[in-house]
């Protein structure tokens, strides 16, 4: 985030010379043959050393590097002054320098750790006491709906950063879930997400949580007007919306005109990035799923490797690792896309989460300079998403395995389910494809072992189908349970890779332009979608699609 660009950076230019060296040696099976070490040397223990126990191991040894190759990486990270913006972040200084604002989701898990010079960072504590009194009242059934009957579904609506994290976390976490407590997530503006989901609600025990950072998001804002009317045809009386509609928002203003009662409104901060967001207040339909005191030890193992980021050298440094590996493959092996492949059912979100986390931080073409950059950003940005387990082996690993294109990935999964049925037997199946999986990419199968298999006397081009390059990189990141401190370590683990590589692009991570310009663009159309002479300004192509949809319309 220095603005600089980062081929500028002597270890850049060093890191294209040893690619253009060495890369056709970098082969994982000479490596690994060559020092029986290999795994001890590029693998590492994590260990929290404040709030709940969180351990796991890293393992990168499977990736194309050697020592001098990551002394190099590591290198570029020092002249790009990661320490330093690393510091910045923690600071509160305003590194978001087109918004003009601090990047602090540390500090909404910071449990007045550290002190933060940053207007509202006091008042973090008292967000968190109102979300655990709301939360332990709605699951305690304290907390009444119209009639006096006790909420049983709570619906979240929000978008983005305002829903991707919710949902990923309650899935993650649904074996400490509260089981008669049904959560509904509605995002898209698309009529049939609210349509379907008020079908399976009752408006008398139906809490409405509306998440948006701004409160002007229109999908956000339209879908929330749905679920008022719909909770009005039965309700009547506007008064009882005070008991089933919440706001999780910066925005008092526009909360209390929507009628919302500041009283049941959860404050945040626009140090807040949406992508980050769900530590903040737009958590709570976390809190409520699984009960604050899992919120607050998902919010402590995320601060313990807020430390282990903000404290520890580079070179064992681990999203500083899994930053610099990421930028290995991607500026200088050209990989267009990295998966994240989580051997966890309960995982299966985490991908889709993290899709927005780096697409939308790590999407952008100009430096914090202005300068338009000249090699890759956005890294490792295109996830395979809602997968987990072995389904992406059914799907789309062929490609990976013996396509043409590289694809780093990532690995995860615990040694423990919370679900051991048939004695443990499908999470024995489900770890050894855990394990096989980056076997099988790194080392592959050779051609003389296919034919050592398959035997002689068949078609040359069968033995050449059956060979397995391997020789393709992975991470492989194993953690004994997944609990909420694990998973709040796991998530901020990634939140800083993906810091490291902004800042050593030279991008800005924390603002989202490409997004906002879409919001205008169609907000333009909707005003012209009325009859074929109010369609002005744009190229054939697209007046073509709105005459054709306003011909056809049934409304
Ligand atoms: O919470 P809001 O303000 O409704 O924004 C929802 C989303 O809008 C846009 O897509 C982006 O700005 C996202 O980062 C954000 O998460």
């Amino acid at each position: 985030m220095s603005g600089i660009p980062a081929t500028e950076y002597p270890s850049w230019t060093k890191l294209q010379q040893i690619y253009d060296a060495e890369h056709s040696r970098l082969i994982l099976r000479d490596l690994f043959a060559q020092d029986p070490d290999r795994f001890s040397k590029f693998s590492k223990e994590y260990t929290s050393t404040s709030g709940p126990d969180v351990t796991f191991l890293l393992d990168y040894s499977k990736n194309l590097i050697t020592q001098p190759i990551l002394d190099t990486l590591l290198s570029l990270a020092r002249e790009a002054q990661v320490e330093s913006f690393r510091n910045k972040m923690f600071a509160g200084e305003h590194i978001n320098t087109s918004e003009d604002r601090a990047v602090l989701h540390i500090a909404l898990r910071n449990f007045n750790d550290f002190s933060i010079s940053e207007a509202g960072t006091d008042e973090v504590a008292k967000v968190l006491e109102h979300m655990k009194v709301f939360s332990n009242a709605v699951r305690s059934g304290e907390w009444k709906g119209y009639t006096g009957k006790t909420i049983d579904t709570i619906v979240n609506i929000g978008i983005g950063g305002s829903d991707l994290g919710p949902v990923m976390v309650t899935e993650a976490l649904k074996a400490y879930s509260k089981r008669d407590l049904t959560a509904h997530f509605v995002s898209n503006i698309d009529g049939t997400h609210l349509a379907e989901t008020v079908k399976l609600c009752n408006p008398e025990t139906t809490l409405f949580i509306i998440a948006s950072k701004t409160f002007t998001t229109q999908e956000t804002i339209t879908n929330a007007e749905s679920a008022r009317d719909w909770f009005l045809a039965t309700a009547k009386d506007k008064a009882h919306v005070a008991k089933h509609f919440v706001a999780l928002s910066t925005n008092t203003a526009a909360v209390t005109a929507f009628g919302i009662a500041e009283e049941n409104m959860f404050q945040f901060w626009d140090w807040v990035g949406g992508r980050y967001s769900l530590w903040s207040a737009i958590g709570l339909s976390i809190a409520l799923v699984i009960g604050f005191d899992n919120f607050e030890q998902l919010l402590k193992g995320a601060h313990a490797m807020d430390q282990h980021f903000l404290n520890t050298p580079l070179e064992n440094n681990l999203p500083v690792l899994l930053a610099v590996i990421g930028i290995w493959y991607n500026d200088f092996y050209g990989a267009q896309t990295h998966v994240l492949l989580p051997y966890d059912q309960y995982l299966h979100k985490f991908a889709d989460y993290f899709q927005q986390g780096d697409m939308e931080s790590n999407g952008k073409t100009v430096t914090k300079g202005g300068q338009r950059v000249t090699y890759q950003t956005g890294a490792s940005s295109v996830t395979f998403s809602g997968v987990s387990g072995t389904n992406g082996q059914h799907s789309f690993y062929q490609l990976i395995h013996q396509g043409t294109k590289i694809i780093p990935a990532d690995f995860l999964a615990p040694a423990t389910t919370h679900n051991p049925i048939a004695q443990s037997k499908h999470h024995r199946i489900l770890l050894s494809n855990f394990f096989a999986q980056p076997e099988a990419l790194a080392f592959g199968k050779t051609e003389e072992e296919v034919r050592k298999e398959l035997g002689p006397g068949q078609s040359e081009a069968l033995y050449k189908s059956k060979v397995f390059e391997g020789n393709k990189p992975s991470n492989s990141l194993m953690f004994p349970k997944l609990t909420p401190a694990t998973l709040g370590a796991l998530i901020a683990l990634y939140e800083h890779k993906i810091f490291v590589q902004g800042v050593v692009w030279g991008i800005n991570s924390f603002d989202q332009m490409g997004v906002e310009l879409g919001k205008v663009l169609a907000k333009n159309i909707l005003a012209q979608l009325g009859a074929p002479a109010d369609v002005k300004g744009h190229d054939s192509s697209t007046t073509g699609l709105i005459h054709y949809y306003q011909k056809h319309r049934q409304e």
